[in-house]
């Protein structure tokens, strides 16, 4: 859930950033040294192959995980603050598991986000002859555009996304990564962990790649767009610096 009570932040203001940070799992740590600034209007990829820590990197911004180095700052707060927290000041965050109550129709869905369901769809009009039906009984792609559709009408400050895609046909990805970038493109800053490579590419700003719990590359996303073979390289360490 999201909630908008700052005032919206100016373009190229940090809304989000990582710095020195560490967490883990029952107090060890599997990613490291994470650096990282998100700016209002800004998308950036988490890109990685599966265990780099993408996971791990986007919960720990959200406020799931506690660091245990280093700290995260949302909105000009530097607190270890906890989800529901930051998610008041304006984060909104979409899991892996696809975040609809399966049980409820697609129009109580949107009615139990923080946004209008109006605004939510005004991203997915696609969604609307299908609102009455339960969530359970939609596909996955309509499940993931609700989802996101719920997340945006909030009108989050920040939004991070975990593999939005997961599970989806390619054409459905491009619907969900477009309407991240509409999103972006009012301001929101972005925080995307995503699979797919050149979909990523094809919206994000800046890029960075994880391996083995860190940081191995930050580029412009338009340097890596001709040559997306250099990102899943670095996935297995081929091009890393010595
Ligand atoms: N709940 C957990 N408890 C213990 N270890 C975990 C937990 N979740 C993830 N890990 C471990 O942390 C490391 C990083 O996992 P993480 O899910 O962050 O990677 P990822 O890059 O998001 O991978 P994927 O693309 O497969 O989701 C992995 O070694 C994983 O086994």
């Amino acid at each position: 859930m999201t909630a908008t009570t700052e005032a919206p932040a100016s373009r190229e203001e940090i809304v989000l950033a990582a710095r020195g940070l560490a967490a883990g799992y029952g107090g060890g740590a599997v990613v490291s040294d994470i650096e990282l600034e998100v700016r209002a209007g800004e998308v950036v990829a988490l890109l990685g192959a599966n265990g780099a820590g993408k996971t791990t990197t986007l919960l720990t911004l959200a406020g799931e995980l506690s660091p245990t180095a280093g700290h995260v700052e949302v909105l000009g707060d530097d607190r270890n603050r906890r989800l529901h927290q930051r998610s008041r000041a304006g984060l909104g965050l979409l899991t892996e598991e696809r975040c609809v109550f399966m049980q409820l129709t697609g129009w109580q869905n949107l009615k139990l986000g923080r946004g209008a369901p109006s605004d939510a769809l005004a991203y997915f009009p696609e969604l609307e002859p299908h609102l009455g039906k339960q969530a359970g009984l939609l596909s996955g792609g309509q499940q993931q555009m609700l989802a996101l559709a719920r997340v945006l009408a909030a009108k989050p400050q920040v939004l991070l996304a975990d593999e939005l895609s997961l599970g989806l046909a390619p054409l459905i990805v491009q619907r969900l990564l477009e309407a991240v970038r509409r999103a972006a493109d009012t301001g929101v800053a972005v925080v995307l962990v995503e699979q797919h490579v050149r979909q990523a590419l094809r919206v994000a700003d800046t890029v960075h790649v994880m391996r083995r719990g860190r940081q191995v590359l930050t580029a412009p996303a338009a340097e890596l767009r001709d040559n997306p073979e250099q990102i899943t390289d670095l996935y297995v360490g081929r091009g890393e610096a010595a």
